[in-house]
């Protein structure tokens, strides 16, 4: 069930009256922060273009003792960064406020909700802490009618915590109303997956333990720490990455198809197949591995050993790259391995989900060269679909080659976060993550954390600019 977008009120014969569009509020807390100015204010940017918020308030509010003047340049200067300069996106830029507040305190936010008009949104773009410490002030304060809230990941530190937060947010909001963002969900690529899998007879019959040998997701970035320390150091690549957004992909990629698209069906067949999900044969020690960065060069860019980052605590230990090998138990899935990777200062960008096919029963006698099995490949950035297969390759027609059919998925007409954004406004909690899910993946990988915690897995090192650590649990794929 979705809770109504806020729509224009109905005249005397009951259709809508040609009024003005509701004005809707989006209140955004951690204004100051990197993920707002980077991803949250061009994804706004780009969604107000579209047409498809024409009436909205923003408000941004944070600790720092910002002008409204000092804001309203972040959001010309973000809205810019995406050619969102027109008409509609300057007029935001020019109504819109700053209010320095501790967003913390009951006092505090009893003033910025006074300044809020109309169904309002609010963006948690926090540390996960300040997250639940804000919650639990507006819990006390109480909150407008239909106001929707939106919470970045990580969602909560752990299963304890995401729990909490989720009674707690329950006193607030309807759960249709509280929108968990994993902008992996927004990514026009990721849900081409749902297309890919289930609008074409000739993938979904063959996803499955018969036919497939493996599948890895893999998001290895060349950019290091970027400044991040205050929040990057208390997470890790595997809470920052694998926890969240990984865990999303592969829900969509393994999950049975829904019905329908609707947020109910699609996110019940998620909840479906992140509960069948754990680690290989139970092992944390096997399953995973974690390293951290040392000194190198990425790209002509010389970063310094991670430990040494401005803002880390080297003696917290945190891993910049973070592998896990899972096995979703199910009958179609049972005994095939999802290994899941993301590493940061790594040599080239690697952002992809490959499934690996089984080899042939039997390649006949006669054709010679057979040497990699059939792989489908769905990259998240370039945004590229490809199929490696083996065909008689040119020259001796009995002799096999291995060639890539490849397609590029349309950009979507939103970044992700514009497509989160519009969910919230709209009143569609379809791209959000539910509140069990959140704590579904907090206990996939509660066994790694704890081991990792008591130190049973050794913190590995890779150069700044290499491939990562040598004893991979992934390693190279071809091509
Ligand atoms: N940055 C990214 O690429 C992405 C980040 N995220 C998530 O977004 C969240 C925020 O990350 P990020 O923006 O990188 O972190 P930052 O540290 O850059 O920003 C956090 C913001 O919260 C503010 N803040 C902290 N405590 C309070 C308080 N009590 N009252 C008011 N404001 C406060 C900070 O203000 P001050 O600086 O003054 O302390 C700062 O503006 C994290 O949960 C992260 O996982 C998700 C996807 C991508
Ligand atoms: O959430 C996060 O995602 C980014 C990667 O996302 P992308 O949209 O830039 O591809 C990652 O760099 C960051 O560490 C993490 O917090």
């Amino acid at each position: 069930m979705t809770t109504p977008a806020p729509s224009a009120p109905a005249d005397a014969s009951g259709s809508p009256a040609a009024a003005a569009p509701v004005r809707q509020t989006l209140l955004v807390l951690g204004a100051s922060g990197d993920l707002t100015g980077r991803l949250l204010l061009p994804g706004l940017g780009r969604l107000v273009a579209s047409g498809a918020v024409p009436a909205l308030t923003l408000i941004g509010s944070g600790m720092d003792d910002w002008d409204d003047e000092r804001w309203r340049r972040r959001v010309a200067d973000s809205f810019g960064t995406v050619g969102a300069d027109g008409p509609r996106e300057s007029e935001v830029v020019r109504e819109t406020r700053y209010v320095p507040a501790d967003v913390t305190s009951e006092e505090d936010l009893r003033r910025l909700l006074r300044d809020c008009v109309g169904p309002l949104v609010i963006f948690f773009a926090l540390p996960p802490m300040v997250t639940a410490r804000s919650a639990a002030a507006l819990a006390r304060i109480g909150l407008p009618p239909g106001t929707r809230l939106m919470l970045e990941k990580p969602f909560g530190v752990d299963r304890i915590s995401a729990r909490s937060l989720n009674n707690l947010l329950a006193t607030l909001v309807p759960e249709e109303q509280v929108h968990r963002i994993d902008h992996f969900l927004g990514k026009s690529t990721v849900l081409n997956l749902l297309g890919l899998r289930f609008a074409n007879r000739i993938f979904e019959p063959v996803l499955n333990s018969t036919h497939v040998a493996c599948v890895d997701i893999v998001f290895d970035e060349t950019l290091g720490l970027e400044g991040r320390a205050g929040y990057y150091d208390g997470a890790g690549a595997l809470v920052d990455m694998v926890q969240s957004h990984l865990l999303q992909v592969l829900a969509l990629l393994a999950m049975d198809p829904p019905p329908t698209l609707r947020a109910q069906e699609l996110r019940g067949r998620k909840a479906q197949v992140l509960r069948a999900t754990r680690l290989w044969h139970d092992d944390p020690v096997a399953a995973s591995r974690r390293a951290r960065y040392t000194a190198g060069e990425v790209g002509g860019r010389r970063l310094p050993d991670y430990a040494d980052e401005p803002g880390v605590d080297p003696a917290r230990r945190t891993e910049t790259l973070a592998e896990l090998v899972l096995t979703v138990d199910t009958w179609r899935w049972a005994g095939v391995p999802f290994r899941l990777r993301s590493g940061k200062a790594m040599a080239a960008t690697r952002k992809e989900a490959i499934i690996t096919f089984k080899q042939p029963s039997r390649v006949p006698d006669g054709l010679t060269g057979y040497e990699h099995p059939d792989r489908l490949r769905i990259g998240f950035g370039p945004d590229r679909l490809g199929l490696d297969l083996n065909i008689n390759g040119p020259g001796d027609p009995f002799e096999l080659e291995q060639v890539r059919l490849s397609a590029d998925f349309g950009p979507g007409d939103l970044p992700p976060y514009g497509e989160v954004l519009r969910g919230a406004f709209e009143g569609d909690p379809t791209l959000s993550v539910r509140g069990d899910v959140a704590e579904e993946c907090w206990r996939i990988v509660e066994p790694v954390l704890a081991a990792w915690k008591a130190d049973t897995v050794p913190l590995r090192e890779y150069p700044a600019g290499s491939t990562g650590p040598h004893d991979s649990l992934i390693g190279p794929v071809a091509g």
